[in-house]
């Protein structure tokens, strides 16, 4: 981030972050002004809820049709696996889309402020990480910056205990993000995210002080998908807790979500088709309540 920012290593940096959004569509973001202190504090929050009793943390828990609180995603049918995978997630940003009876609050002591902190801090870094992001593709920083600066902002924080046979579980199985981008930070030195590439599951092993930064469909679609929005999944370790902390970072509602008007001419066709907010996430979550039928999300947005 500090060569992005710099005017000396840009035009170099920018090549960098194009050819590992192109190539791998993850990355490891370093040299970032949010502080330390924040992020690990956010961990430590998160840590101490999910080591609340069950009762405590059933105070929280998600209620029927909705996916806010503790508990599991997507748990369509009593019949189906589940992950290896106990989980919190809640809206952060803007602040008025908080439903704060799902916010812990005597216990973890703090807990709110923590998230307060850690969101705003996400936004920061997914504002400025989209404009550079724009650049590498050639366009308009302003506009993408300016889409962020005014989105949504939920953050999903992830515990995957030890498992004696981490081989038969998977701790959230194979998917690509629905968000424009994603922002992950790891709780510790455990890696558990993989990502697919060329057929392969690949390992990120965790970076201190890294935040993994990778390209979700929205961002796929207004690149036309010269980004591509990564399968990526966490696996489970034998002996040890693993705890993740997940950003999806969207833009604000009134952006259409369309391959850029720059990206688009007789060379190169539009390869996906128009949407607003409200359309791509209404036909998202459509699909949650279908059954699998074997066809990935991204394709549905496909001409
Ligand atoms: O915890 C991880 O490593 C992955 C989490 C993830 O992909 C998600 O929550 O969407
Ligand atoms: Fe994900």
């Amino acid at each position: 981030m500090a060569k992005l920012v710099d005017p000396q290593f840009q035009e170099i940096e920018l090549r960098n972050l194009h050819l590992a959004c192109k190539n791998w569509g993850i990355f490891q973001l370093v040299g970032h002004e949010v502080s330390d202190e924040s992020v690990k504090s956010m961990h430590r929050k998160s840590q101490e809820f999910f080591d609340l009793s069950p009762e405590e943390k059933k105070l929280y828990a998600q209620k029927p049709g909705s996916l806010e609180g503790y508990g599991q995603a997507f748990v369509i049918s009593e019949d189906q696996k589940l992950e290896w995978c106990d989980m919190i997630f809640l809206k952060a940003i803007p602040t008025h889309t908080r439903k704060l009876e799902f916010w812990p609050e005597k216990q973890p002591h703090n807990f709110r402020e923590a998230l307060d902190t850690y969101s705003h801090d996400m936004k920061k870094i997914a504002v400025s990480i989209v404009g550079f992001i724009a650049m590498a593709l050639g366009l308009d920083a302003k506009k993408l910056s300016k889409a962020f600066d005014g989105g949504s902002y939920d953050v999903r924080m992830n515990c995957y205990p030890p498992c004696p046979e981490p081989e038969r579980v998977i701790g959230i199985s194979s998917h690509a993000d629905i968000s424009g981008i994603t922002l992950l930070t790891d709780c510790g030195d455990i890696p558990g995210l993989q990502v697919l590439k060329n057929g392969q599951w690949v390992f990120v092993e965790p970076i201190t002080c890294g935040i993994v930064v990778n390209i979700g469909i929205i961002m796929e679609v207004v690149s036309n998908g010269i980004y591509k929005a990564p399968y990526h999944r966490a696996s489970v370790n034998r002996e040890k807790d693993r705890f993740s902390i997940v950003t999806f970072c969207y833009p604000d509602k009134k952006f259409e979500i369309k391959p850029a008007e720059q990206l688009v001419n007789s060379d190169s066709m539009a390869l996906y088709k128009s949407f607003t907010y409200d359309e791509y996430t209404q036909s998202f979550y459509e699909r949650t309540k279908l059954n699998d039928d074997g066809v990935p999300f991204v394709d549905t947005l496909k001409i």
